[in-house]
């Protein structure tokens, strides 16, 4: 089958400084690839690349054989930082993207999303009348809420602690399952990549080149406790310099 997302000989400097140094990745339609790598080595500098918020100084990112040159309603990106507007409620918030429809429409498309990550009932509330978590699940909502055929998330559950970032996981594949995306996810969080993945890339130091790809096969629900999962973990920590006691 053809790659959703290829990317060629991707490079990326800042001044003097290179940081995306040679990026070569496949990505099938459907699935989900967890990258991972050592502070500062450039993961973010690679999302966006394939968001096309930044050009890359050779190589490329094509999306459906298509070069990416600009940011794409069909990529989708989810980040840390949360992008949530204060001022509209849940509904409008999901509703701000979708362009096609009437009104009642949209709205009932954003009733739709906000009942998939478990917001039924919080349709009117403002983002200030929600939590961290509950903020989180409007910003997957909405992202999920213009059906794109890319999601790219850049460290999504980082801000969470971490009884709710392992339930926004779960609600994640769950949404997953009913709908399906392509995802790509920045994380620091090896234990992360192996629950949710199929294939998990180790990147390097700076500049970024990919160092290993683990595939798993494992099927959901896993639990990073089971053994094939232990070895794919220490051999990912190993290969970042990390080796737990
Ligand atoms: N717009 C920019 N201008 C100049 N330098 C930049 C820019 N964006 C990133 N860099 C530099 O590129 C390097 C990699 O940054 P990047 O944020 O991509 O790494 P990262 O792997 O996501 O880091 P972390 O793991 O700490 O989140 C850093 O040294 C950073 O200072």
């Amino acid at each position: 089958m053809d790659a959703k997302i290829a990317i060629k000989d991707l490079r990326k400097g800042f001044r003097s400084l290179p940081v995306v140094g040679g990026i070569d990745l496949e990505v099938a339609p459907g699935e989900f690839v967890a990258i991972v790598g050592p502070s500062g080595c450039g993961k973010s500098t690679l999302m966006k690349l394939l968001a096309g918020f930044e050009l890359p100084d050779s190589g490329h990112v094509a999306i459906d054989g298509v070069k990416v040159t600009r940011p794409s309603p069909n990529a989708i990106v989810i980040s840390q930082q949360g992008s949530v507007f204060p001022w509209l409620t849940v509904r409008e918030n999901l509703m701000f993207g979708l362009l096609d429809g009437d009104p009642a429409g949209r709205a009932a498309t954003a009733d739709h999303y906000a009942e998939m990550v478990g917001l039924k009932g919080f349709e009117k509330a403002y983002p200030q009348e929600l939590s961290g978590g509950m903020l989180k699940r409007v910003e997957i909502a909405r992202a999920l809420a213009v059906k794109p055929d890319i999601v790219l998330m850049d460290e999504p559950f980082s801000a969470l602690d971490a009884l709710t970032a392992l339930k926004m996981r779960n609600e994640l594949l769950r949404v997953l399952r009913e709908e399906n995306h392509t995802v790509l996810l920045i994380t620091h969080d090896v234990e992360e990549a192996i629950y949710l993945a199929d294939r998990v890339v180790v990147l390097s130091t700076r500049p970024a080149t990919i160092r290993t790809v683990f595939p798993i096969s494992t099927p959901h629900p896993r639990k990073v406790s089971q053994p094939a999962l232990q070895e794919i973990k220490d051999a990912i920590l190993a290969q970042l310099g990390i080796s737990e006691a």
